[in-house]
């Protein structure tokens, strides 16, 4: 991405980030519209800000209040630096607050806060709205506590909320402008609009950002890392990232690319015979299948709480990538030295450092095992040539490589696999057994249904409570199990899939009538947020 950036100075986005949770939208959006985005830490240095040689500057929202003391704020000299360069900038939310506190206006507490879909008026001839068809009255998303009482000199008001709020902001002589609405979300019924207006007419940047470009240059990146004689060892799951990320350093440096399929014994029903047989029928990919379960379930006996578990398999695989590299050293006379991984965009998110720890504004969720979960002693370095990439795009990447598409619309599985869908010990009992019998017989349904493809994800949740049934007139004290379906954009926010009642009930007794050891099925009817999507 950086080098992709390089090659669109002058038409590139940079979005800094002060902990929204929308901030990965706004990248995405700005994408999707075809322009090259990059999002960097709010307080990010000028001359990092600088080597983008952005066009537009889009300062996030996010979870503090601009008078709270050490909420983030910008870089010293920031708009000195935008005037001089003549770069726009755009603050959504705490973005216009801001704005508006660091340029010599005031912020406070809103009398009346403003949460959920409002509307606003754009003041006519305004340089953000114009006159034209966006100059109506707009349905927009507002998520904010605090407004600004009094602009700074130049400013004046673009847009007011019907509460008689702020709703916009513009300086167009500085080229500083703000949203107190966030157009990034769908639920702001005009967003895109609002945002194509921002880049295409108030900005002038082209739109030349396609994903043949994201393949050049990860190519040529990966080349220059791994070098001409270095080896890199992948380590590939059966998942869509990480085949896509195989593909692309094969396709970089050929056979000097080792890759390993761990079994970590927390596989699905047959996956690892399913994958590796994908591998080398239709995908042409050398690998090497490693059973470790026996290591992974011995170290994660008596492991309940959610955050060791991702932990110590993410140890664990790094253990197990380590030592496959040192067999690979006994056979090539040289160890290769770095790893590759799937990594993408929203893991990174999510697995942020907290706030404090100088390294970013967002809330940790959990640790994704290929993130957080990693060790700081790990010898073999990383390459992650997906980390700035969405699910999406991925899968469009992929595409452009000839990766089948029926692999590519695979639902994802978690690297910790089974063990974040058994709550509490995953050793307990026939937990992984029962449970990889539910999922299968869920997934099979789903396809039977037509109904695999419109879903992001579905899987069952093994409960570690026992509820009480009849079961051929006799009492049964059994296992509950949980489906789970949500559709998604990326993994990042999530909702339950409505199936027909009808379905749920074929799939209840299909588990309930072959699965011995269940009892009870619950389907989970939660969005994400507020749950996630794994239940640990
Ligand atoms: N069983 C495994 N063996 C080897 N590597 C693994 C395994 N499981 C996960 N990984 C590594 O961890 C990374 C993250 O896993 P994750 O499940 O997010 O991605 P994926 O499996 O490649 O794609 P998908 O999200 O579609 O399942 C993978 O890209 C891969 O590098
Ligand atoms: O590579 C991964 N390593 C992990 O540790 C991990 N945990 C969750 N997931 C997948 O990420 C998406 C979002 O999941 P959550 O809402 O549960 O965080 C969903 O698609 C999850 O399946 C993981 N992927
Ligand atoms: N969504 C946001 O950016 C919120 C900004 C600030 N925390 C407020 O409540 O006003
Ligand atoms: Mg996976």
């Amino acid at each position: 991405m950086e080098q992709a950036a390089a090659k669109h100075k002058g038409n590139t986005v940079v979005v800094l980030d002060f902990g929204s949770q929308y901030t990965h939208l706004i990248t995405r959006r700005v994408r999707q519209l075809g322009v090259c985005s990059v999002c960097l830490i709010g307080n990010a240095p000028l001359s990092t800000i600088a080597s983008y040689a952005p066009s537009l500057i889009i300062l996030s929202g996010g979870p503090h209040s601009v008078h709270e003391h050490g909420s983030p704020s910008l870089p010293p000299s920031f708009f000195d630096y935008t005037v001089e360069h003549s770069i726009t900038v755009l603050g959504i939310c705490y973005g216009l607050q801001l704005i508006v506190k660091v340029l010599g206006g005031h912020v406070k507490p809103a009398l009346s806060q403003e949460y959920g879909r409002m509307e606003v008026q754009p003041v006519p001839g305004s340089a953000l709205f114009g006159d034209g068809p966006l100059c109506t009255r707009l349905s927009v998303w507002m998520s904010h506590g605090d407004e600004a009482v009094e602009l700074p000199n130049g400013f004046t008001v673009a847009c007011k909320s019907m509460q008689g709020g702020i709703g916009a902001i513009e300086n167009p002589s500085q080229h500083i402008y703000g949203l107190q609405f966030h157009p990034e979300v769908t639920h702001t019924l005009r967003g895109i609009e609002i945002l194509k207006q921002i880049l295409f007419n108030v900005c002038n940047i082209k739109a030349d950002w396609k994903m043949q470009d994201v393949l050049e240059e990860q190519l040529k990146l990966i080349q220059s890392t791994i070098g001409p004689t270095e080896h890199a060892i992948c380590a590939l799951s059966g998942g869509v990232d990480s085949t896509v990320a195989a593909t692309l350093v094969h396709k970089a440096i050929g056979e000097r690319l080792h890759c390993v399929f761990v079994d970590n014994g927390l596989l699905r029903y047959k996956e690892r015979e399913r994958v590796m047989s994908t591998f080398e029928k239709e995908l042409h990919l050398p690998v090497t299948c490693v059973d470790a379960s026996e290591k992974f379930l011995s170290k994660l006996k008596g492991v309940t709480d959610p955050e060791e578990k991702r932990k110590m398999i993410g140890r664990e695989f790094i253990c197990t990538f380590d030592e496959f590299a040192l067999k690979l050293e006994r056979e090539l006379g040289k160890k290769p030295s770095f790893l590759v991984q799937g990594t993408l965009y929203p893991d990174v998110i999510e697995s942020c450092p907290p706030p404090g720890s100088g390294k970013g504004h967002s809330h940790t969720i959990k640790s994704h095992h290929n993130v957080g979960g990693l060790p700081k002693e790990m010898q073999l370095k990383l390459v992650e040539p997906l980390r700035w990439l969405f699910k999406d795009e991925v899968r469009k990447l992929g595409e452009l490589m000839n990766v089948p598409v029926g692999f590519l619309k695979r639902h994802p599985f978690p690297g910790p696999g089974l063990a974040v869908r058994i709550l509490g010990d995953v050793t307990q009992g026939d937990a992984l057994e029962i449970i990889r019998e539910v999922d299968e017989i869920f997934i099979n349904s789903l396809k039977e249904a037509g109904l695999y493809d419109s879903i992001w994800q579905a899987f069952a949740v093994f409960l570690p409570v026992k509820t009480v049934g009849v079961q051929g007139d006799r009492r049964s004290h059994s296992n509950a199990v949980a489906l789970r379906a949500i559709t998604s954009e990326d993994g990042m926010t999530a909702d339950w899939y409505q199936f027909d009642p009808k379905f749920l009930a074929d799939v209840s007794a299909k588990v309930c009538n072959s699965v011995r050891g269940v009892n009870r099925i619950v389907y989970d009817i939660t969005s994400k947020p507020p749950a996630t999507v794994e239940w640990e």
